[in-house]
């Protein structure tokens, strides 16, 4: 049976630290590597075994799935970076705490900012150096690729064309992927695979580090999911 499994990368520094992140490459906190740690031994446990893995550009997502392959000894499977699996761009946010703006702006629209389908945070400027057109991850990208803030529905948009185009192929051959991401990548991919309506989606978390196994039948309709 197809089998996805989907890691939310371990805690980072600034989810430790409260901050909107977004496209910020940070890493992860010692509780995040441990976490990490903690979801290769669920897997093992579980008896599944990946023969493909996917992860973003950012560190914190590439970190746990290093962590995770080398605690099953998977080091040698292949794996895929795409920038479609970026956590969402947090815009002008990223950065500030999430307490903090939600005592200037409060609760209410800091909630909408975050869980909101089709709302953005404020954009960044063009020649704010938080521009991810500074950082040479994303050179190859166009100037239409390259978001200054995003709503969960842009990002929805970008991880439907990493899964056609890259991971669904894959599955229908290698059978087991991992996919090490975002929060909101991942809920991207999660509503797009379990067709949620932006109001189903609205309350769907994923917790760091705990994998999210979807097991679907041979037209990729998801037939069952779990956490490990
Ligand atoms: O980018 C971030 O700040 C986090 O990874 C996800 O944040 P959220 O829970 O506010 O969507």
């Amino acid at each position: 049976m197809p089998t996805i499994i989907l890691l939310r990368h371990g805690q980072s520094i600034w989810n430790l630290e409260n901050r909107f992140t977004g496209w910020t490459d940070v890493d992860l906190s010692d509780l995040g590597r441990k976490e990490a740690q903690n979801a290769g031994e669920k897997i093992i446990k579980s008896g599944l075994k990946p023969d493909f893995f996917f992860t973003s550009y950012l560190k914190r997502a590439i970190h746990t799935l290093q962590i995770a392959a080398n605690v099953m000894d998977l080091n040698w499977i292949p794996v895929i970076k795409d920038w479609h699996l970026n956590e969402r761009h947090y815009g002008a946010l990223q950065g500030l705490n999430k307490a903090e703006t939600a005592k200037i702006y409060g609760d209410e629209q800091v909630l909408k900012w975050r869980r909101a389908y089709d709302i953005t945070p404020p954009t960044l400027e063009p020649d704010d150096k938080r521009n991810p057109a500074n950082d040479p991850k994303y050179q190859g990208l166009s100037c239409n690729e390259i978001p200054l803030t995003e709503s969960l529905k842009q990002t929805v948009d970008r991880v439907r064309s990493c899964w056609q185009e890259v991971i669904e192929p894959r599955v229908r051959i290698y059978n087991t992927v991992l996919i090490s991401a975002h929060g909101n990548s991942l809920r991207a991919l999660a509503m797009m695979l379990l067709h949620l309506s932006p109001q189903e989606v609205l309350s769907f978390e994923i917790p760091t580090g705990q994998p999210l196994v979807f097991t679907a039948d041979s037209h990729m309709n998801i037939i069952d999911k779990k956490y490990l």
